[in-house]
């Protein structure tokens, strides 16, 4: 069944592209634009996730979503942002150990 494990070891393979040449590898490619062509990628699949989700194609849906995720990886990688880390505060936010984030936590205000 696939986890967290699974983009925990995605998130692994687009740290190690660092090093890669861009003319093999897509991910190197989008590393060594830097952060803003990144962040533009991962924009267009967000937004394209939504649109899959007012749709009715559930398979639809789980390929943009996965592209999402992948994307949102390579951002994080762009910005040297450790995607363990990441984790460490959803799993503060469930009171689990980890990194303490309430106090940068946006307060909603519904
Ligand atoms: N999970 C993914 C993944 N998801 C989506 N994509 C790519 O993301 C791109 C986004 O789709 P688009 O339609 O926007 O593609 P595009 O128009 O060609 O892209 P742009 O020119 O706009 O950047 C496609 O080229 C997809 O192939 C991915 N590319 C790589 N991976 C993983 O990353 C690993 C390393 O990939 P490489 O670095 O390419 O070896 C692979 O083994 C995969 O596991």
């Amino acid at each position: 069944m696939s986890d967290t494990h699974t983009l925990t070891k995605l998130a692994a393979l687009i740290h190690s592209r660092r090093s890669d040449s861009a003319d093999k590898s897509y991910t190197a490619q989008l590393l060594n634009a830097g952060p803003e062509r990144c962040a533009k990628k991962f924009g267009e699949e967000a937004v394209e996730t939504v649109i899959a989700a007012l749709g009715s194609d559930a398979s639809a849906l789980r390929a943009e979503a996965a592209d999402t995720l992948y994307h949102l990886l390579v951002l994080l990688e762009s910005r040297h942002v450790a995607f363990d880390d990441v984790l460490r505060v959803l799993e503060g936010r469930m009171g689990m150990s980890g990194i303490e984030e309430k106090a940068s936590r946006p307060q909603s205000t519904s």
